[in-house]
C-alpha cells in the first residue's frame, strides 16, 4: 500500500457533496485505495422523492462502485449517510449525528457547492459561502480533526488572467455580503448583483471567491487546503477511463454536438481549454489531504488542478478531436450530422444561429405539426443557445495558472505515490488528448446516454443516410436557384450556356471524333 493511502487506513473522513461528480469519484477512490479506512460520513439531504439509504444504494449500485465491491465487500458497511441540508442556516444535522461528527471526524473534504452559472446570488452565497463558513465552525468543535479540504475552482478568480496559488482580496468583505442576504429582497439582490460579481461572468465565480475569502478568514488554527480544479472532466484512467454521469462542463455540449443540434459556436478557436480529468483531480485531493494532515503547513495553501502549464489543448484542437471521435463512436439518432463551426464574431454567430440552428428547428418543428405531433425543436434549440451563452465566457478567454505548490507536493510524495500522481498527467501531453477524449465521447455514449455500443453500425447507417440527404438537399437548392435566376439575368444564361458548351469545345481530342 502506498504511503498516502496507507494514511488513510482507520481515519473517519466527513466528505460533503459526496452523490455530486467529484464527490463520488473521491469516494470511491478511497474506498478502493485505503479499505482499511474507518468509516465515511457523507452529508446528503433526500432528493427527489429518494431517501438518504436509497440514494446511497443508488451510489453503490453505478457502474463506478463495481471495482470497489470487489475489493472492499463490506464498504456498504462504511458509509454512514448523515441528512443534512446545507442551505439550511443550521445545516439540519440532528444533535446526535452532530455528536458522532464532531468526536470522530479525521478529515473533511467540502466538495458540496451550487455550480449553476444562473443561481440567485442569495443561493450561491447561502450554498458556497454559508455553508462553507458553518461547516468551519463544526470543524472547529472536532477533536480529532487533521485536515481540512475546500474544493474551490480555478475559475474564482477568473477576472484576472493570470492567478497565483493565493486568495485575492473580493472588494465586499463576505461578512457583509452574508449579512447583507439577511434582510435584502430578492428584487434588491437582483439590482445589486451585477455590481458585485464585477467582471465575473456570474454568481458561481464570485461566490466560490467569496468562499476562499471565509476560509482565509475564518479558518483560525485549522488545517485548510484550498484544490482550485479547472474544467473537470470525464476520467482519464481511474476507477476506468471515460467515466462521467454529468452534463455540466464540456459534457452537454459534446452532447448536443453529436447528436447535431450544435452547429456552432462562438469560441476563441486559440483560447486553451483547460479540461482536467476528475480522477486527476481527485487524486490530487486525496494527497493534500495526506500533506496537510502530517506536515501541517503553517498557512492554507491553495493547489491549482490545471491542464495547460503542463500542455495545451486549445479549443481548435479539442473541437477537433471531438468530432473526430464522433466518427468512430456515433451517438443514436441524431438530428443532423455532427459538425460544429467556431464563430468569432457577433454577426456571423447571429448569422450561423439562424440559418443552423433556428431555420432547421422551424423546418422539423413544421414537419412535426404536419403529422400531428407536438413541436420541441425550437423550445430545445433555444434552451441549447441559453446554455451556450452561459458557458461562451470560458471557451473565450484563457488563464495561465501558477502550479508551484502542486509541484511542490507531487516532490514530496513517495516513488509510488508519484507515479499515479504522474500517469494520470498524461492527457496533458498531446498525443494522449485524442485517446483522452474518445474515451469521453464513449463515456459519455454510454453513461450518461445509455446507448448500446451494439448501435454503432446503425448509428453510422444512420448518419450516411443524412449525409446523403444533406447533399440531396444542397443540390435541389442550388438547382432551384439557379433556376430562378437562368429566368431572370441575361449574365446567369451566359454563365450556364458557357458550363454546358464546354465538354463540346473539348471535343475534337476524343477519338471518337478523330
Ligand atoms: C475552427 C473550426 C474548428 C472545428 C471545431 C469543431 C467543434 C466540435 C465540438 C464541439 C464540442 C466541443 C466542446 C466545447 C465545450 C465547451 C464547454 C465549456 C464549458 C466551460 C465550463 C466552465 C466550467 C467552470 C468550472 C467550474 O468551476 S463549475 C462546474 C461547471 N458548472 C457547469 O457547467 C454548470 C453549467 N450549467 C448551468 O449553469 C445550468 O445548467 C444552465 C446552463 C444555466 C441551464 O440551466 P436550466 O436551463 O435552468 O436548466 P438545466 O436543468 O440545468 O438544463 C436545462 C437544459 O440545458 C441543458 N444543459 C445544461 N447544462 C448544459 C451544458 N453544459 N451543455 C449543454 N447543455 C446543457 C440540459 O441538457 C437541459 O436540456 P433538456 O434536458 O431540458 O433538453
Ligand atoms: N465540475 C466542474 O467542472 C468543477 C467543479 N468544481 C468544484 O467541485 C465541487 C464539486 O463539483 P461537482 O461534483 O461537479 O458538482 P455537482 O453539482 O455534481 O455536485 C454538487 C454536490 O453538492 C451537493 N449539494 C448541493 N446543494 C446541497 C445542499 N443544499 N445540501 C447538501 N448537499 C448539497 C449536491 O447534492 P445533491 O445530489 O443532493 O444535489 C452534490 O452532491 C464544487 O465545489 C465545484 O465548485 C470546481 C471546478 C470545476
Amino acid at each position: 500500500m502506498s504511503m498516502v493511502a496507507a494514511f488513510y487506513s482507520n481515519k473517519s473522513i466527513l466528505i460533503t457533496g459526496a452523490t455530486g461528480f467529484l464527490g463520488k469519484v473521491l469516494m470511491e477512490k478511497l474506498f478502493r485505495t485505503s479499505p482499511q479506512l474507518k468509516v465515511i460520513y457523507i452529508l446528503i439531504r433526500p432528493k427527489a422523492g429518494q431517501t438518504l439509504q436509497e440514494r446511497v444504494f443508488q451510489i453503490l449500485n453505478s457502474k463506478l462502485f463495481e471495482k470497489v465491491k470487489e475489493i472492499c465487500p463490506n464498504v456498504h458497511e462504511k458509509i454512514r449517510p448523515i441528512s443534512a441540508d446545507l442551505n439550511q442556516s443550521d445545516l439540519a444535522i440532528s444533535k446526535e449525528d452532530m455528536q458522532e461528527l464532531l468526536s470522530g471526524t479525521n478529515i473533511v473534504f467540502h466538495c458540496a457547492a451550487t455550480v449553476r452559472f444562473d443561481a440567485h446570488l442569495r443561493e450561491a452565497v447561502q450554498l458556497n459561502v454559508i455553508a462553507t463558513q458553518k461547516l468551519l465552525l463544526m470543524a472547529s468543535q472536532m477533536s480529532k480533526l487533521e485536515a481540512f479540504i475546500h474544493i474551490s475552482t480555478a475559475f474564482s478568480n477568473c477576472n484576472l488572467k493570470r492567478i497565483d496559488e493565493v486568495i485575492y482580496p473580493c472588494p465586499v468583505e463576505p461578512r457583509k455580503i452574508i449579512d447583507s442576504m439577511e434582510w435584502l429582497d430578492d428584487a434588491i439582490i437582483d439590482e445589486i448583483t451585477p455590481k458585485l460579481i464585477g467582471d465575473r461572468p456570474n454568481t458561481y465565480t464570485y461566490t466560490k471567491a467569496l468562499g476562499e475569502m471565509v476560509i482565509h478568514q475564518e479558518s483560525g488554527n485549522l488545517n485548510v487546503a484550498i484544490i482550485r480544479p479547472s474544467i473537470v472532466g470525464a476520467s482519464w484512467q481511474e476507477p476506468f477511463p471515460g467515466w462521467i454521469d454529468n452534463i455540466n462542463g464540456p459534457s452537454g455540449l459534446i452532447i448536443a454536438s453529436g447528436k447535431g443540434f450544435l452547429r456552432s459556436l462562438r469560441a476563441t478557436p486559440m483560447a486553451i481549454a483547460d479540461v482536467i480529468p476528475v480522477d486527476t483531480v481527485v487524486n490530487l485531493t486525496i494527497a493534500v489531504g495526506w500533506y496537510t494532515a502530517v506536515h501541517r503547513p503553517k498557512s492554507t495553501l491553495i493547489y491549482h488542478s490545471t491542464s495547460g502549464n503542463l500542455n495545451p489543448c486549445l479549443w481548435h484542437d479539442m473541437g477537433l478531436k471531438v468530432l473526430a471521435a464522433f466518427e468512430k463512436i456515433p451517438f443514436e439518432r441524431a438530428f443532423r450530422r455532427p459538425y460544429v463551426d467556431f464563430t468569432t464574431n457577433n454577426f456571423t454567430t447571429q448569422y450561423w444561429n439562424a440559418v443552423s440552428h433556428w431555420a432547421p428547428a422551424i423546418i422539423y418543428d413544421f414537419y412535426l405539426r404536419l403529422t400531428g405531433r407536438k413541436p420541441r425543436m425550437l423550445k430545445l434549440m433555444n434552451r441549447l443557445l441559453r446554455t451556450i451563452s452561459m458557458l461562451e465566457y470560458f471557451i473565450n478567454h484563457s488563464w495561465e495558472w501558477s502550479t508551484n505548490n502542486t509541484e511542490m507536493l507531487l516532490s514530496e510524495l513517495s516513488p509510488e505515490d508519484q507515479r499515479v500522481s504522474m500517469e494520470v498527467r498524461q492527457p496533458s501531453h498531446a498525443n494522449h488528448w485524442l485517446e483522452y477524449i474518445e474515451n469521453y465521447v464513449l463515456g459519455i455514449k454510454k453513461y450518461l446516454l445509455k446507448e448500446d455500443l451494439a448501435g454503432i453500425p446503425k448509428a453510422k447507417e444512420h448518419l450516411r443516410r443524412l449525409r446523403n440527404i444533406h447533399y440531396l438537399f444542397n443540390t435541389a437548392l442550388f438547382l432551384i436557384v439557379w433556376r430562378l435566376l437562368i429566368a431572370r439575368s441575361q449574365t446567369a444564361r451566359n454563365v450556364w450556356f458557357l458550363i454546358m458548351t464546354c465538354p463540346l469545345r473539348q471535343e475534337p481530342k476524343s477519338p471518337a471524333r478523330r
